[in-house]
C-alpha cells in the first residue's frame, strides 16, 4: 500500500509510503484516494492527519512517470488534484503534517488540507516551474488566496523553497513545532473536531488583490522574460495565477489545467527534466578503473584553508564559512591580506543580512569563523587545502611542495585552477593520491557549479570527499577527467572563437550576443568574455606562445601553425580592453568595473578597419547561422570529451553547462539540446562549415558524433553505451 492507515483514538493518521522521497506516483494517488474515501466515510474517525513515511511529507508528483503519461487520456483520468479536492471538501477536519519537504504536488496536497502543522526543519515549495512545468493541482488557485498575490506570484514563478519558520510568517502553514509534527497534528486534530470547516477550506476563500494586481502580473512577466530568457513556464504559471485573480476557483481549477497541459508535453519541460535527473545522476560518478561513489568512504571535512585572497579565493572562503566550516584564510603579504580580509568580512556580512532576512530573523546556524594568517604552518591542522593563486604552474607547484612538508598527513590537497594539468600539480607533492582539482566558477560564494577534476593518481577517498564537500557548499560537483581546460572550458573555446570569427567575417558584438542571448543564453560570449575579463585568456594565449613575446617571429597575423587565429581579443587587451574590470572591452562601461554594457563607437570603428585592413570580405549570415556557426562547435567539442573518456557521460557535460556556463536550463544542456534538434542535422553542418573552412579543426566532425548518427542517432540515454559505459539510469 502506497498509503498506510493507522488510528490513534478517533484520528485517522494517513502516511504516505514511497521512498526517498514519497513522490506522488499515480499509484500513490490512487491509494490516497481509497485511504482518504475509507476514512471520510468511516463513522469512527473524527478527524484525519496526512503525513510522509520517515519523516518526509512529499517530493511532489512522480518526475520519473511524466514521460510514461499520456497527457491527453492519463491525466483527464485521475489526478491529484481529484485527490485534493476529496481532501478540501472531507466533513472531517484534514490535518497536513509536514516532516522534511512539501514540494510541488507535495506542497498542494498539504494546501488542500484544512490545517498545515510543519516541523521547524521542513522546507515547503511549489517547484514545478523549474521543471517546465506549473504547479497544476491546484497550487496556483489556492496559494494566492491563502497568503495573497504579490508572496505567491514570487514563489510559484520562482519555484523557491522556504523553510518552514518563513512558511508561517507567510501564512502557508499554521504552525511552526521542534517536536514531533506528527504529534503535534493529531493533538490539533483532535482539538478541532466538529469545528465549521468552510474558513479552512482555501478554495471557499476570496481572493485578496492589490488594486495594482494587472500591472503587477505584467511587471513580472517582463522581469521573469529577461531573468529566464526564453523560457515558458515562468509565463505561463503568471497566466494561471491571472485565472485565479479573475475567475470563481472552479473556473481557475480548468484554465489551471488548461495551461498545465499546454506545458506538460513540451520540449522545454522534457529538457527541465532530464536537467534535474542529470544533476542527481552526476552525483553517482565513477572513474574507468571501477572506483565510485558507492564504495568510496569520504571524509568529514571540519575545518578547510584557503591559500590566496584574490576573487576566486574570498569566494571559496565565503563559501566554506557559509557551510559551518571552519577556514583559515592565508596570504602572502600584508597588503593582500589585509585586502583579501576586507572582502571576506564584507561578503560574509552581506551573506548574513541576506540570511537573516530571509529567514525572518529566526534563529539559524551561524557561518564558520575565517581566520586570517600570513604563517603557512597555521595550515598544520586543516583537514583540506584549497591552493587558490592565480594561473601559473611553477607558483602553484612551489606552494604544493611546501604543504607537503606542512600539512598533517592525510590532509587532501585542492588547486583551484580552470585548466592546468593536476597530474603536473600532484607530481611535486609526498602524497598524489590526495591532490585533485577543485575548478570553482567566479563568484565561487554564489556559483553552483565544481568541476572536480582527478588525477592520475586521485584516490577514491579523496574524490567522494570533494564531491560531498561540493554538497555541503550546495554545489553541484561533476567528476571530471584531467585534460587541458577540463570539461567546461574545452567545449567554451571553440564557441569563443567562432564567435570572434563573425567579427572578422562582419558581425558586430552586439549582433552576435543578441542571438546567443535570445536562443536563452543568460549572456552572449562578448558580454560574458568582458564580465569574465579579456586579460586572463590573452596571458594564457602569451604563455602558449600564440601571441606576445613568446610568438614565433613571421607568424602570419591570422594564423597560428596553418590553423586559423583571429588576433581581435589580443588587440584589445594590447589597447588596455579587459572588460569591466577596465571599463571597457567588446563594449563600453559607465565606469571601471561598471555592469552596463553599452555599444562602443571606437570598437565598431576598430573592426571596420581591421577587416579593411585584411581585406576581409563581409558575409552575410543569418541569425539561424550565427547560432549553430557557434554552438555545433561547442557540441562537436563535447563529443571529443566523451570520446577522450573525459567526462563520463553526456549528462556530466549538460549539468557543467547548465550550472556553471549560463546555458539556459529549459533547453537541457547542449548534448541534450543536440540529441533534441537531431544529431543528423548536427552532423550536416559541422561537414558544410568544415568544408568551407578547413583551417578551424574544431569544425571537423568527431568520430562519435559520426558512429552516433550511423547507427541511427539513439536516445542520448544510450551513448554511454558507445564509450564503454554502462547507459545511463535516466
Ligand atoms: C504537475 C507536477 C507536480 C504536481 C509536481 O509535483 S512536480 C514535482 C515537484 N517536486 C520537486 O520539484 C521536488 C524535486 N526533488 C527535490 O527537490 C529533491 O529531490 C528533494 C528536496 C525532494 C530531496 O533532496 P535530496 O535529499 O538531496 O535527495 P535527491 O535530490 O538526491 O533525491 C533522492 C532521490 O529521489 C528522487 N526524486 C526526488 N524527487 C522526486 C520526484 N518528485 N519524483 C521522482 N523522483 C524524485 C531523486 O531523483 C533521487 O533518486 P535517484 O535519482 O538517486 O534515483
Amino acid at each position: 500500500m502506497a498509503a498506510l492507515k493507522h488510528i490513534v483514538g478517533s484520528v485517522a493518521v494517513i502516511t504516505i509510503r514511497n521512498p526517498p522521497v514519497n513522490a506522488l506516483s499515480p499509484q500513490v494517488q490512487v491509494s490516497l484516494m481509497e485511504v482518504l474515501k475509507d476514512v471520510t466515510l468511516d463513522p469512527s474517525v473524527k478527524a484525519i492527519v496526512l503525513c510522509g513515511e520517515n519523516g518526509k511529507f512529499s517530493g511532489g508528483a512522480d518526475i520519473r512517470t511524466f514521460s510514461k503519461t499520456d497527457p491527453k487520456t492519463d491525466i483527464k483520468r485521475m489526478s491529484l488534484d481529484d485527490v485534493n479536492s476529496v481532501a478540501e471538501r472531507s466533513r472531517k477536519p484534514v490535518v497536513a503534517a509536514v516532516e522534511g519537504v512539501a514540494l510541488g504536488g507535495g506542497l498542494e496536497l498539504a494546501l488542500a488540507c484544512h490545517y498545515r502543522i510543519a516541523h521547524v526543519k521542513a522546507r515547503v515549495g511549489l517547484t514545478e516551474v523549474l521543471l517546465g512545468l506549473l504547479p497544476g493541482a491546484g497550487g496556483t488557485q489556492r496559494l494566492p488566496r491563502l497568503i495573497g498575490v504579490p508572496a505567491a506570484l514570487d514563489m510559484i514563478t520562482t519555484g523557491k523553497i522556504v523553510p518552514a519558520p518563513v512558511a508561517v510568517k507567510l501564512g502557508i502553514v499554521d504552525s511552526v513545532t521542534e517536536g514531533s509534527a506528527v504529534e503535534e497534528a493529531i493533538h490539533l486534530a483532535q482539538k478541532v473536531v466538529g469545528q465549521p470547516l468552510e474558513s479552512r477550506r482555501i478554495c471557499s476563500k476570496p481572493i485578496q488583490c492589490p488594486p495594482n494586481v494587472d500591472s503587477l502580473l505584467n511587471d513580472a512577466k517582463v522581469k521573469l522574460k529577461k531573468q529566464f530568457r526564453g523560457a515558458e513556464s515562468h509565463q505561463v504559471c503568471v497566466e494561471a495565477i491571472r485565472a485565479a485573480v479573475q475567475l470563481p476557483f472552479a473556473e481557475g481549477i480548468v484554465k489551471e489545467r488548461e495551461l498545465f497541459l499546454s506545458l506538460f508535453n513540451s520540449d522545454q519541460a522534457k529538457a527541465c527534466q532530464y536537467a534535474f535527473f542529470a544533476e542527481r545522476s552526476v552525483a553517482k560518478w565513477t572513474t574507468p578503473s571501477g572506483a565510485n561513489w558507492k564504495s568510496a568512504s569520504p571524509q568529514t571535512i571540519r575545518t578547510a584553508a584557503v591559500i590566496g585572497l584574490g576573487t576566486m579565493g574570498q569566494g571559496i572562503a565565503v563559501s566554506l564559512a557559509k557551510a559551518q566550516i571552519q577556514v583559515i584564510a592565508v596570504e602572502q603579504d600584508e597588503q593582500q591580506l589585509e585586502k583579501g580580509s576586507k572582502a571576506v568580512t564584507a561578503i560574509l556580512e552581506r551573506e548574513t543580512l541576506k540570511k537573516q532576512q530571509f529567514e525572518l530573523a529566526h534563529k539559524s546556524d551561524s557561518f564558520g569563523s575565517v581566520t586570517f594568517t600570513l604563517d603557512f604552518n597555521a595550515l598544520k591542522n586543516a583537514d583540506l587545502v584549497i591552493e587558490a593563486v592565480y594561473e601559473n604552474m611553477a607558483l602553484k607547484k612551489e606552494i604544493f611542495q611546501r604543504l607537503s612538508s606542512i600539512c598533517k598527513p592525510g590532509a587532501f590537497l585542492c588547486t583551484n585552477t580552470s585548466g592546468l594539468d593536476i597530474d603536473e600539480i600532484a607530481s611535486v607533492t609526498d602524497r598524489p593520491h590526495l591532490v585533485i582539482g577543485t575548478h570553482f566558477f567566479s563568484p565561487a560564494h554564489l556559483m553552483k557549479l565544481l568541476e572536480v577534476v582527478r588525477g592520475y593518481h586521485s584516490s577514491s577517498t579523496i574524490i567522494s570527499t570533494v564531491m560531498n564537500l561540493s554538497k555541503v557548499l550546495n554545489k553541484v560537483g561533476v567528476v571530471v577527467d584531467n585534460c587541458p581546460l577540463f570539461v567546461g572550458n574545452r567545449l567554451l573555446l571553440p564557441y569563443i572563437n567562432q564567435a570572434v570569427f563573425l567579427l572578422e567575417d562582419g558581425r558586430t558584438p552586439e549582433e552576435v550576443d543578441q542571438v546567443l542571448e535570445e536562443f536563452g543564453y543568460a549572456m552572449g560570449p562578448f558580454r560574458m568574455s568582458d564580465l569574465a575579463g579579456l586579460d586572463i585568456g590573452w596571458r594564457s594565449r602569451m604563455e602558449f606562445g600564440l601571441t606576445g613575446p613568446k610568438l614565433l617571429p613571421g607568424a602570419p597575423v591570422r594564423q597560428r601553425e596553418g590553423k586559423r587565429y583571429s588576433p581581435l581579443p589580443d588587440i584589445l587587451c594590447e589597447e588596455g580592453r579587459f572588460g569591466q574590470k577596465s571599463g571597457k572591452g567588446w563594449y563600453q562601461y559607465e565606469t571601471v568595473g561598471g555592469r552596463n554594457a553599452a555599444r562602443d563607437p571606437w570598437v565598431h570603428n576598430f573592426l571596420h578597419e581591421y577587416r579593411r585592413a585584411h581585406a576581409i570580405k563581409q558575409k552575410n549570415v543569418s541569425q539561424g547561422e550565427i547560432l549553430e556557426w557557434c554552438l555545433y562547435p561547442l557540441i562537436n567539442e563535447g563529443f571529443k570529451v566523451l570520446e577522450d573518456g573525459i567526462a563520463s557521460g553526456p549528462e556530466d557535460i549538460d549539468v557543467i553547462y547548465n550550472n556553471g556556463y549560463g546555458w539556459p536550463r529549459h533547453k537541457g544542456g547542449p548534448m541534450f539540446y543536440a540529441s533534441m534538434i537531431g544529431l543528423p542535422r548536427v552532423l550536416v553542418k559541422l561537414e558544410e562549415f568544415y568544408k568551407n573552412n578547413p583551417d578551424i579543426p574544431s569544425l571537423k566532425p568527431s568520430n562519435l558524433l559520426k558512429a552516433l548518427v550511423k547507427q541511427g542517432s539513439p536516445p542520448l540515454k544510450e551513448w554511454r553505451s558507445q564509450l564503454g559505459y554502462p547507459n545511463s539510469r535516466l
